[in-house]
């Protein structure tokens, strides 16, 4: 049987549309869903294992992007937002009505993603989003019950739909952290 993976994947992954400015997240409530505005088109998007970040029902990843926080407005019933865990470097403000997370946002000026949110495209009506270009966190999904045995099959599943398994980020992301931490302690000098 095809493992799943997320239903935003399992049937091939939608390429990004040209010059796409953005669109509307809107959470899962029936009655006064949360919005949130999205002025511009995403970036390294990718499928997320970890434990924290927002999935839909059933699904074993998230889906989540950055986008520049300066891009991210919330227009609609942002009073039913709450930060899940206001001590996490990704602070993920979830809709209180349906828990569907609406945007996550790093405040620690120093941290090399600071200045970017995270989002669920996925949450939007709108198509052209930036498209999933690798899967990170992959082990993760043992520690929300996925069985250990069937790690191999997720994996070539990822890979098979063009999505490289690696259980932390990316190499290029987590090269650009080792550059922040080296430019910032000045080993690396410009
Ligand atoms: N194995 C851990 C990994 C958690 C983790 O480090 N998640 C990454 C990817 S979203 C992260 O950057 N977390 C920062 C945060 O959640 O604030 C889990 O699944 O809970
Ligand atoms: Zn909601
Ligand atoms: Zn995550």
């Amino acid at each position: 049987m095809t493992v799943s993976i997320h239903p935003s994947v399992d049937n091939g992954i939608k390429p990004a549309a040209e010059n796409f400015a953005g669109g509307t997240l809107v959470c899962k409530c029936t009655q006064n869903p949360v919005k949130v505005k999205i002025g511009a088109q995403t970036a390294h998007n990718h499928a997320c294992g970890c434990t924290k970040c927002w999935k839909p029902d059933g699904a074993l990843f998230s889906v989540v992007a950055v986008v520049s926080r300066d891009a991210v407005s919330v227009v609609e019933n942002g009073d039913k937002l709450k930060i899940v865990d206001p001590s996490a470097t990704i602070q993920r403000h979830a809709c209180t009505g349906c828990g569907v997370h609406m945007y996550g946002r790093i405040e620690n000026k120093n941290h090399p993603f600071y200045g970017l949110d995270f989002v669920h495209t996925e949450l939007s009506p709108e198509s052209g989003w930036a498209a999933p270009g690798f899967a990170a966190f992959v082990s993760s999904i043992i520690e929300s019950g996925a069985r250990p045995e069937n790690m191999g099959a997720v994996r070539a599943r990822l890979r098979e739909l063009g999505l490289e398994p690696y259980d932390c980020l990316s190499p290029p992301l987590m090269d650009a952290i080792a550059t922040h931490i080296a430019k910032a302690s000045g080993v690396l000098k410009d």
